[in-house]
């Protein structure tokens, strides 16, 4: 399977541990203007909490991560492109909004990101869906294995939604997103749902600073153990939603 070419740099919770993360060349050891935004409401606090519990099965696990999206979806939408549209209410005609085009592209990072497509495409029904699969190396976990890619062959002038629970050392976020730019995409929104810091950071220093970068998470937790799992966490995203495949 194809692994990311690579960019060498000192695993944060693992130094011994070299990491290959595709970031195009003009990204590289740059430091981009990414807006990161952190909610805060109880309602958020409280789902987050259920979920990362460990005695919380997969079924409820699922309908969580689908409600923390839609939570998060209302901030990470907010600048979504609309045009005016004219319509007549039953009362009186009046000018109303609707999203414009083309329309926003949607791309959960598999396995764990597909937990969190049911919840977005509730919300933005017309939107577009791309796939990416990746998967970190247990081994090596700063190093991603790309399995899938279909993606539209041209996303400039689109909002690019990528979705995935975690963003632990951020390697996966990165050469997400290079993978995106590779095909022309300037807006990238990534919603998250649990990051570390060690993660925030490698983003911020790696991400090609020409692309307009935001990302929307529900809470930045401590740091990152030596395994590069987020602590406290909930474990492993993807296997608590579909259970342990390897
Ligand atoms: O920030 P990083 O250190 O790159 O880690 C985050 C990635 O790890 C998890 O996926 P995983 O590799 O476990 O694949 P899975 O979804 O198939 O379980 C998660 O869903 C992210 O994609
Ligand atoms: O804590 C982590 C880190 C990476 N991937 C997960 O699913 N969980
Ligand atoms: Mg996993």
């Amino acid at each position: 399977m194809p692994r990311n070419s690579p960019l060498s740099f000192p695993c944060p919770a693992s130094p011994t541990c070299t990491p290959r993360i595709s970031v195009s060349p003009a990204a590289t050891g740059s430091l981009g203007a990414m807006e990161l935004h952190v909610l805060n409401h109880p309602l958020v606090e409280h789902k987050l909490t259920v979920l990362r519990d460990k005695n919380t099965p997969s079924s409820t696990f699922r309908e969580l991560v689908s409600e923390l999206v839609m939570l998060e979806a209302y901030e990470a939408t907010r600048d979504l492109s609309v045009v005016s549209v004219p319509i007549e209410t039953p009362v009186a005609p009046m000018t109303g909004k609707k999203l414009a085009e083309p329309r926003p592209i949607i791309v959960p990072v598999l396995r764990a990101g597909l937990g969190m497509l049911d919840g977005m495409t509730r919300l933005i029904p017309t939107a577009e869906v791309g796939f990416l699969g990746m998967k970190r190396d247990e081994e090596h976990p700063t190093q991603q294995i790309t399995y899938a890619n279909r993606l539209p062959e041209d996303l400039s002038g689109r909002q690019c939604f990528l979705i995935d629970p975690m963003l632990a050392t951020g390697g996966t976020l990165v050469a997400a997103t290079h993978y995106l730019a590779e095909r022309g995409a300037k807006d990238v929104t990534a919603i998250n749902i649990i990051a570390a810091p060690e993660g925030i950071k490698y983003v911020e220093e790696h991400i090609d600073p020409s692309i307009d970068f935001k990302v929307v998470v529900c809470a930045v937790d401590e740091r990152l153990n030596e395994k590069c799992y987020i602590v406290p966490g909930l474990g492993d995203a993807g296997d608590r939603l579909y259970g342990v495949i390897d």
